[in-house]
This record gives structure tokens, C-alpha cells and sequence, in this order.
């Protein structure tokens, strides 16, 4: 039987999620819902009308109760970033809101694997772990798969090839402590500097700094020019929900609660992992340079202690 997908929370973020996944033709059902029917209603209309552009995936609108069955739910509920604001800014006001949805999406899809988007996504993933109950691996947030998405694309822009062919992280918070790898990138399978020197495209200290810039700054300057992101992030979760419906086993930079990383314990940050219809089933640390397992312990910590904060 052809998959089901709930998204909750269908503003600018989830209804282009539910847009990529329509486009997609990788479930055969989406269901919107959002705490303004009215609004859900009007973008599964909306979404519906470019399916028969591309495949037959069928697109409505309903209460929590509509996502019974579902093979996986994406949360993108709450507040976004007004011009200027950090990602963590967000986390009361949407812990708030994850304290009535989580509870929600469990009773109707007890089967579904979550996935979470909204900010700060880390410390959500870890508060939607908590309050699932569900298995940490059952559990992913979007974590650094856009940032790594963007790393890759500036790294791809850089050295001329295409951005499928750089293979290159963003580890920790998705947020202003992420950390680049720049020592574990590689261009097909050479060094990232080693190819960077063949083609005579040098990756000097104003490059990597540039490019650091344009990827660990990327929301404010979209957010500044156009109020939100949405399309890198709805790409983000239609990749990774395809990951789960096909049982791919990519390897994708997502968050999850994670035992110990980087020295720190019971943490939610993006590493690159394993993701299949399962969740999450294994990891892939890199092997960083002391510098960045620096960087990574410290946003491993922020990111606890922000966590340990929180009152459910
Ligand atoms: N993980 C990532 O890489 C990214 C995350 N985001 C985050 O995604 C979240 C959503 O952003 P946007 O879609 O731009 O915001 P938005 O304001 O356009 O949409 C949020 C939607 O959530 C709904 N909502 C609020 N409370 C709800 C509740 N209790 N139950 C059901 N629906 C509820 C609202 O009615 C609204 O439709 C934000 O936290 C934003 O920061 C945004 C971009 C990238
Ligand atoms: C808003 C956000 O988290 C992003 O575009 O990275």
C-alpha cells in the first residue's frame, strides 16, 4: 500500500515539504494539518493542483485523527525567525506548541517515524524524544541537512564540479555554533584541498571563510530578504522522508539524541547517520582535527545545557 505522510504545522516550511514530497511521487498520501484548518485546508487545495504535473500523489487536509497510518510525520509547527532573531530565541514559544502536538501525533501514529523541523531543531528533537517516549533513532530532526546542503553546494560552486559529488559536513547545533569539517571533505574520493589545487581553485583562508559565512549565515541573510526559508528545507525533508519510505540507508547529517558525543552526554546534534525505514540505525563520526572536536564539544554543550533547561 502506497505511504502515508502527515505534516503538522503547514505554514511556509511544511507546505513546502508537503510541495517536494507532491512533486516527489514518493507517498501516495500526504495530510495536512495546522491549528488553522483553514489554512491547511487551503494549501492541500493548493498542492493538489501541481500533482497532476507530476504523479498521483493525493493531497487533504484534516484533524490529528486523519494521520492514523502514517509511515512518517514531519512537525514544522510553531514559531519562525523574524529578521535578526537566533534560532534559539524560538525555543519557549515552541516547546510550548510541541507540548500539545507530540502527545497528539503519538495517539494517532504510534508507528510513524517523526520528523521534527522546527527551530531550534536540536533541543526540539530532544524535547519530541521525551516526550514520544519512542526510541531516539524513531526520532529525527532536520538538523544540519540544509547547512550541509549548503555547504556542499558552496564548496561544489568553488571547485567547479557538481554539489552530488562533494562530500563534506556540517556537524552539531544547525545553528550559529555548527561545525564545517572542512578536514574530512572530499571532492569524488581526493582531499578537499588536494582537488582544490588540481584545479587550480585554492581554498585559501578568505575562501574558507567566505564560505563558512555563506553557509553558517545563510537564514539570516534569506530571512532578512524574504521574511523565511523554505525551499532548501522542504527539499531537506522530502530527501530524508524518502530516505525512510524506501529504506534507503543514505547517509544524511540529521539529529537525533545521541548517548555521548564529543565528551558531552545525552545530547541532540547532527552527525552524519544511517537513515532507513527503521529511523536511524547507525552513525558515522568523522575523524575531526582537534580544532573542530573542539568546536563540536562546544556545541555539543550549548546545546545540552539549553536542553536541560527545558520543563515539559
Ligand atoms: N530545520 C530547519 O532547517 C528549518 C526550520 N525552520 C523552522 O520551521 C518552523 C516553521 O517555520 P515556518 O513554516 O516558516 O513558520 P510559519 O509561521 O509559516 O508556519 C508555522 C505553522 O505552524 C502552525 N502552528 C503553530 N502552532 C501550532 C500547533 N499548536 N498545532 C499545529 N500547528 C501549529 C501555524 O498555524 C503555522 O501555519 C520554525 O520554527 C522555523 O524556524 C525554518 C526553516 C529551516
Ligand atoms: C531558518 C533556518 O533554520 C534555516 O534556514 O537554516
Amino acid at each position: 500500500m502506497a505511504a502515508t505522510v502527515g505534516i503538522v504545522g503547514v505554514g511556509l516550511v511544511g507546505s513546502a515539504a508537503a510541495y517536494a514530497i507532491a512533486l516527489s511521487g514518493i507517498a501516495g498520501r500526504i495530510v495536512l494539518v495546522d491549528h488553522v484548518p483553514a489554512l491547511a485546508q487551503a494549501q492541500a487545495e493548493d498542492i493538489a493542483h501541481a500533482v497532476p504535473f507530476a504523479s498521483a500523489t493525493q493531497v487533504e487536509a484534516g484533524d490529528y485523527d486523519r494521520l492514523a497510518g502514517a509511515e512518517v510525520v514531519i512537525i514544522a509547527a510553531g514559531v519562525n525567525q523574524k529578521p535578526g532573531e537566533t534560532r534559539i530565541a524560538l525555543l519557549s514559544r515552541n516547546a510550548a506548541v510541541f507540548a500539545s502536538v507530540v502527545g497528539e501525533v503519538r495517539r494517532v501514529a504510534p508507528d510513524a517515524i517523526l520528523l521534527v523541523a522546527t527551530n531550534p531543531v536540536d533541543v526540539m528533537t530532544e524535547i519530541t524524544t521525551r516526550l514520544s517516549g519512542l526510541p531516539p533513532g524513531r526520532v529525527i530532526g532536520s538538523g544540519t541537512i540544509l547547512d550541509t546542503a549548503r555547504f556542499r553546494s558552496l564548496l561544489g560552486r568553488h571547485l567547479g564540479i557538481s554539489p552530488q559529488s562533494v562530500h563534506a559536513y556540517v556537524l552539531g547545533e544547525h545553528g550559529d555554533s555548527e561545525v564545517l569539517a572542512w578536514s574530512t571533505a572530499r571532492a569524488g574520493s581526493v582531499g578537499i584541498r588536494d582537488f582544490a589545487a588540481q584545479v587550480g581553485a585554492a581554498i585559501t583562508d578568505q575562501v574558507r571563510a567566505e564560505i563558512d559565512d555563506g553557509v553558517r549565515r545563510a537564514a539570516y541573510r534569506i530571512i532578512a530578504g524574504k521574511g523565511a526559508t523554505n525551499y532548501g528545507i522542504g527539499a531537506g525533508l522530502m530527501r530524508l522522508t524518502r530516505a525512510v519510505l524506501r529504506d534507503e540507508g543514505a547517509v544524511l547529517s540529521v539529529s537525533i539524541h545521541t548517548p555521548l558525543v564529543a565528551g558531552v552526554r545525552d545530547v541532540a546534534l547532527s552527525i552524519p547517520r544511517v537513515v532507513n525505514r527503521r529511523g536511524v540505525t547507525a552513525d558515522l563520526m568523522p575523524d575531526l582535527d582537534a580544532a573542530e572536536t573542539e568546536a563540536l564539544h562546544r556545541s555539543a554543550r550549548l546545546l545540552a545545557d539549553l536542553a536541560a533547561e527545558v520543563r515539559l
